[in-house]
């Protein structure tokens, strides 16, 4: 059985109709007029245990719609959720024991009190035995770095401090599955590597599911294995990231070192699909359309034309070839 199951699942919201004009708008206060949006439309997939997914897309493309649904604060319009086999919305309490939940821009915790003293509420409502909450804050203040900041309120810590203690606040129960949503935003890098060290770790040795929404690929590519791409509230890609970046690839660059560029003074290169992006007298960097042209032919063109001291070839990054199927896509 998978730890998390999604079959056709949807969710509506009504909202009212933006007026198209100010007659309109006096008109909508006396009798407003609804319409439904499908945020989510017949989405499905199956997550394991263990697993660490990216759940992106564009903006208001149905993620949090999702993630709501998981964790039980939305009830779909139709279809089924299951998370470790109970419907998140009937078992809320059971629930919530089995998840945590990290928002990039929210706090969990309170503003004015010792990190500590908030911790030592969330023992109380979680119910976490006195011994295993003692072995966790161990394990945890050293690899995440809150140890100096356990004292401090959380008014005096800087955003990068406060999404670390965030962070640890959601592993303190022994979470089974972690929704995180957008961890590191804003954040400073040496915040950033900490929080993505820490996560992949928590993936690793405790097996903790991730679902990771994140519209930075770095944390998307440090932490995942696995990517589903949700485009208008529809699942478009779910496969694995090696296997999107082969199967979905439509060009290369390759870097050359060369003891003088032929194609100084010209903008164009000889070969049909390739575009140059730089040069200097000694190197060149083209572009391959991958459908149009083979690399070791632009190379072997190259050669003909210079002596070639060195060369590098670079497939797309995973964030470019997304972007490119919700543009071929939507
Ligand atoms: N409470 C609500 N009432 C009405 N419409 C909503 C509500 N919440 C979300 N929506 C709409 O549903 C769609 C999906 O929103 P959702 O928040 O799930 O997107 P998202 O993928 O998480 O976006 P982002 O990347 O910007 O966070 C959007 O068009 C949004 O405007």
């Amino acid at each position: 059985m998978m730890q998390i199951e999604v079959s056709h699942l949807v969710k509506e919201y009504k909202r009212k109709k933006n007026p198209e004009n100010m007659l309109a708008a006096v008109g909508q206060m006396f009798r407003p007029k609804y319409e439904i949006l499908r945020a989510v439309n017949d989405i499905n997939f199956g997550i394991e245990k263990g697993e660490a997914v990216g759940y992106v897309g564009p903006n208001g493309c149905g993620k949090s719609t999702t993630i709501k649904m998981l964790s039980g604060v939305l009830t779909p319009t139709s279809g089924k959720v299951l998370v470790g086999g109970l419907e998140p919305t009937k078992n809320r309490q059971k629930i919530n024991k089995k998840t945590g939940i990290v928002f990039g821009n929210r706090s969990v915790l309170w503003w004015d009190v010792p990190i500590i003293e908030s911790y030592k509420v969330l023992q109380k409502l979680y119910e976490i035995p006195e011994k295993r909450f003692q072995e966790n804050l161990e394990e945890f203040a050293d690899i995440i770095g809150i140890r100096q900041l356990l004292g401090v309120p959380e008014r005096q810590l800087s955003l990068g401090q406060k999404m670390r203690c965030n962070i640890a606040a959601a592993f303190l129960h022994d979470p089974e599955i972690v929704y995180l949503d957008e961890p590191t935003i804003g954040l400073d890098s040496e915040s950033k590597l900490r929080i993505r060290e820490f996560i992949r770790q928590m993936n690793e040795e405790r097996h903790t599911t991730f679902i990771v929404t994140s519209h930075d690929f770095q944390d998307i590519e440090s932490l995942c294995k696995r990517i589903i791409l949700i485009n208008h509230g529809e699942v478009v890609v779910d496969d694995g990231i090696q296997k999107i970046q082969k199967n979905y690839q439509s060009k290369k660059q390759i870097r050359f070192e060369m003891d003088q560029n032929p194609w100084l003074e010209t903008e164009k290169f000889t070969m049909d699909g390739v575009t140059i992006l730089d040069k200097t007298p000694y190197s060149l960097v083209l572009e391959c359309e991958i459908q149009k042209v083979d690399a070791m032919a632009v190379v072997d063109q190259v050669s003909r034309a210079c002596q070639i001291l060195d060369i590098s070839i670079q497939g797309q990054d995973i964030e470019s070839i997304i972007r490119e199927i919700v543009t071929e896509k939507g």
